[in-house]
């Protein structure tokens, strides 16, 4: 990034702007949210409250036609090895051309409809014959977070036969007995969803659920009803036993974090049925096409991300607060944090070079008005200067008299946090003092549905994309977890062979107080 040509400029411009405060801009210019806002259908970015000038945005846009952005966007759609570190493309775009769609994804979208057709018309059967009323994802990572958020978000609009939806990735386990607990094994139906159909916490819960099942069913035929696979890894679905019929696939250039668009999405089909599921896609779409045809300046993505850079590596903020005013984008902030830090928590260039720039903002969030009551002091009067994403709908989830008043209060308080943050107040004495000039952006969509949901997070991830042609790293790959996994194997054998020879002092510390605990007790 550093010898691209409008870098040294940036950095110049960085240090005037980091001198103003914010809420100068807007008493210079009245009409601040007109320059600094873009739209598409449905959704508007207000970047207005964001430390930025209109000669400091030229030039970051400069800055991404120096990157060579516009190549990247046309690699990453054609589907070029752009993961190249695991040589594959990143196809997520590809699962939601609806007008043009491969063959095999088409494929799949059959194979995803006739299972939720047989599950909706109560057809799928568990061993008792009895009709399936309840489904379980297990999966983690990629194959847990997006489902589980959008399905979260949908909740309220699901069609009429949707089976009662429960997610469980926690390899304790106890999240899954707390689950089986208020569920009957007749008529439960596991989803075993995982890209490499290697992961132990998903296999070693899938086994937990199946002993279960078996505990009540007389034959494996009977079992196996109970279970529905979703995978790249077809081989290792067939090894578990999964029925041809029960097996759904998905490609190895479908990212882990990207997979919801995949068959991976499952449970949102189950939820939505197939038209939500494709309206999902669609808003997904939409988002892609702005993308790749909407030039820079006016490109939501391409903003997004620029802005995310200018914060990052010219203003010196490290930190990114995801706020949703809706309690229905529970879940955004996680499935943000996998996509955001998992994409661009690299340290070195595509070439391997170590990066003397910072590449990834710290992610955390929460629904914006409970976060109020939690961490919005840190970002009104502590040390750390923090950037923020407002999400806002404009339409109420409902029409009565109590709909309108809660969706007003709701707005005013998004409204009036963003301007707090930005413009900030003298004090009568230091602890009363709000210093202000914390940037924000408002993403302020028409409403929450599943076009909408789609739209929202294909944005957030083009605007991953964005800031990594900057950085120069690949957002595809995500070795960094690996380490973790491979000494976790290796202390789960010293574990069950009651050994700590060969580990450092801190983890035979813990291991010995633990075996110590367990003998007291
Ligand atoms: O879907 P799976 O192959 O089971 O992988 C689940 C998750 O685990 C891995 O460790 C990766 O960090 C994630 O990117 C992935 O989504």
């Amino acid at each position: 990034m550093k010898q691209l040509p409008s870098y040294s400029k940036l950095e110049e411009l960085g240090l005037q702007a980091k001198k103003r405060h914010l809420a100068s801009l807007f008493n210079d210019d009245t009409d601040r949210f007109t320059e600094f806002s873009a739209k598409l259908p449905g959704l508007v970015l207000d970047y207005s409250k964001q430390n930025v000038t209109q000669e400091e945005r030229k030039t970051l846009l400069n800055l991404a036609e120096e990157a060579n952005l516009s190549e990247w966007i046309n690699k990453l759609f054609s589907g070029e090895k752009v993961n190249h570190t695991e040589d594959r493309a990143a196809g997520h775009t590809a699962l939601r051309d609806l007008k043009n769609p491969k063959p095999e994804v088409k494929n799949e979208w059959s194979k995803m409809e006739a299972l939720v057709d047989r599950i909706h018309t109560k057809q799928l059967r568990g061993f008792s014959g009895k009709a399936i009323t309840d489904v379980v994802n297990i999966g983690v990572g990629g194959s847990d977070l997006g489902p589980l958020m959008v399905t979260h978000a949908l909740k309220g609009v699901r069609t009429p036969h949707a089976p009662e939806l429960h997610f469980v990735s926690t390899l304790d386990g106890k999240q899954l007995q707390r689950v089986l607990k208020t569920l009957s094994a007749e008529t439960t139906l596991f989803i075993v969803a995982s890209k490499s159909f290697t992961t132990i916490d998903t296999l070693s819960l899938a086994k937990t659920a199946k002993e279960w099942i078996e505990a009540y069913s007389t034959t494996e035929s009977g079992t196996m009803q109970h279970f529905i696979g979703v995978s790249t890894n077809a081989p290792m679905m067939k090894e578990w036993g999964l029925l041809p019929e029960h097996q759904l696939l998905f490609w190895d250039w479908v990212g882990g974090r990207f997979s919801l668009w995949s068959t991976i999405g499952l449970t949102i089909a189950l939820q939505q049925g197939m038209q939500g599921y494709m309206a999902f896609l669609q808003g997904a779409n939409e988002m892609d096409e702005h993308f790749r045809n909407v030039p820079f300046e006016d490109n939501v993505a391409v903003l997004l991300g620029l802005i995310s850079v200018w914060n990052i590596n010219f203003l010196n903020l490290a930190g990114q607060a995801i706020l949703p005013y809706d309690s229905r984008l529970k879940y955004l902030a996680s499935y943000l944090e996998q996509l955001v830090m998992e994409s661009n928590g690299k340290h070195v260039t595509r070439s391997g070079e170590k990066v003397d720039y910072r590449t990834c903002p710290i992610l955390w969030g929460e629904v914006g008005p409970n976060a109020q009551h939690a961490f919005y002091q840190l970002m009104h009067q502590g040390t750390e200067r923090v950037m923020a994403d407002f999400i806002l709908y404009a339409q109420a989830h409902g029409n009565t008299e109590r709909h309108t008043f809660h969706h007003n209060l709701n707005i005013a308080n998004c409204l009036a946090q963003s301007r707090a943050l930005m413009v900030g107040q003298k004090g009568e004495n230091p602890h009363k003092d709000y210093p202000g000039g914390q940037v924000s952006n408002t993403l302020l969509f028409d409403k929450l549905d599943a076009k909408h949901l789609g739209m929202m997070i294909a944005l957030y991830e083009h605007s991953v994309f964005v800031q990594s042609v900057i950085w120069d790293i690949n957002p595809f790959d995500q070795w960094g977890v690996e380490l973790g996994k491979k000494i976790a194997m290796e202390i789960l054998e010293k574990i069950e062979s009651k050994d700590t020879s060969n580990l450092d002092s801190s983890t035979q510390g813990i291991l010995e107080t633990i075996w110590n605990t367990q003998n007291e007790n």
